[in-house]
């Protein structure tokens, strides 16, 4: 029986996540679970999984969470509430799904803790890859990837020896304005840019997949966990989302994983990793869906990938800030206070505004990310 907590559990993530639970539940024992601010689906889970702790945003949400639920539970919130469900409650495993840079500083104590990561939340590679990875290492601790790209590598590269690797490739849906020109996205709704062609995910990686600062994000990611230098890192356009990514080793072979998207097919091989087992998504049917599709990328058309790249290779504050201002411009975006392509410009702007210099503790990283935020707030 395996021991788990989920971060973020009433999210896309973590409800695909207790679903791959429930399909095997001999297996698995939850120790906590830790949500923002719903209440209701929180309360509903901990009594369907009795965790020893839950952790919720607020006091107030505690507390209604506490009315609600039996003296064995504890509840508890805010950071340090997640930080104890991350690093306090005995799990083997830590599934972060969380949104966003406020993940960080709770896989940084799963790690310390010395439970291996799920890690979901790319934000946290993102802006902490270099320390993140260099303590994971440090610990012996295994960061088994949930995104479903770098699942599909972590599976394309299972016994080859990395010196064989010549480049991998992440695949791209497109994400909802894939058949748009750039004149195009002038007037786009947020909800246009919410119709993921292909997933059904929370609302800030719905955006980025359509700005494609989430394969922007998903380069760095890959970076991070597979060391692998930029150049040696391409994106496809591939609408289908059935390749899940691929790599390609000298002998020009190349290994792709597929399969249907759904998200519980990743999730669960990082809970089973290196065991295979039974699943609740579906088969794959190649006879049914007929042809794959691929498209060359155009940075020109994407901007907020060209721009990923360049921040992840001048590296230090770059990529904190790269993903800072494109959390606090798709906020804005969502919230209706800025169009869709200025989601790019700010990025832009925010680049300019602060030149690459190193950032190698924590505590600067939160300060960056947080100063970022404040100048993107107050622009116009
Ligand atoms: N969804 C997907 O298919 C994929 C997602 N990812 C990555 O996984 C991560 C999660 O994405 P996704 O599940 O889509 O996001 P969602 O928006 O669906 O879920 C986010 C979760 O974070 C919780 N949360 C928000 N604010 C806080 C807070 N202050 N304290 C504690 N918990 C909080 C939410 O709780 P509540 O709802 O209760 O407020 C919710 O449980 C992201 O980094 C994303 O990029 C990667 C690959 C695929
Ligand atoms: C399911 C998953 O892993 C997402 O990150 C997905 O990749 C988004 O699709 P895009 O390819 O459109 O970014
Ligand atoms: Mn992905």
């Amino acid at each position: 029986m395996k021991t788990i907590s989920i971060l973020g559990s009433t999210g896309s993530i973590g409800t695909q996540t207790l679903d791959v639970i429930r399909h095997d539940p001999e297996r698995y024992r939850v120790a906590a679970l830790a949500a923002g601010g719903n209440v209701e689906l929180l309360v509903q889970q901990a009594l369907e999984f009795r965790p020893s702790v839950v952790s919720l945003a607020t006091k107030e949400a505690a507390e209604r969470a506490a009315s609600m639920l039996p003296d064995g539970i504890r509840v508890l919130h805010g950071e340090e509430g997640l930080i104890e469900a991350a690093a306090g409650a005995g799990a083997e495993l830590v599934v972060t799904a969380l949104v966003g840079s406020r993940g960080i500083r709770s896989t940084i104590a799963a790690i310390e803790a010395g439970a291996a990561v799920g890690l979901a939340n790319k934000e946290t590679l993102v802006a902490a890859g270099h320390l993140v990875t260099k303590l994971a290492e440090a610990r012996g601790v295994s960061i088994l990837p949930v995104d479903s790209e770098h699942s599909a590598i972590f599976q394309c590269l299972n016994g080859e020896r990395r010196a064989d690797v010549k480049k991998i490739t992440l695949t791209a849906s497109g994400g909802a304005f894939r058949d748009r020109t750039r004149a195009e996205l002038k007037d786009v709704t947020v909800e246009q840019a919410l119709a993921h062609p292909n997933w059904a995910m929370g609302a800030k990686i719905t955006v980025d997949s359509a700005t494609m600062a989430n394969k922007g994000l998903e380069v760095i990611e890959a970076h991070w966990l597979y060391s692998m230098p930029y150049e040696q890192i391409d994106v496809l356009l591939h609408p289908e989302s059935i390749i899940h990514s691929m790599v390609e080793f000298t002998d020009n072979s190349v290994i792709a994983q597929l399969g249907v998207p759904d998200m519980r097919i990743p999730i669960q091989y990082a809970l089973t990793w290196p065991e295979r087992r039974p699943s609740p998504a579906p088969a794959l049917d190649l006879a049914a869906i007929g042809r794959l599709h691929f498209r060359p990328m155009d940075l020109e058309r994407y901007p907020c990938l060209r721009m990923a790249y360049e921040a992840g290779r001048a590296g230090g504050s770059a990529p904190i800030v790269f993903n800072a201002a494109n959390e606090a411009a798709v906020e804005r975006f969502l919230r209706g206070e800025i169009a869709f392509l200025e989601i790019e410009d700010t990025i832009a702007a925010m680049l300019d505004r602060f030149p690459p210099e190193p950032v190698d503790t924590y505590e600067a990283i939160a300060e960056l990310d947080a100063r970022v935020r404040r100048e993107v707030t107050a622009l116009r």
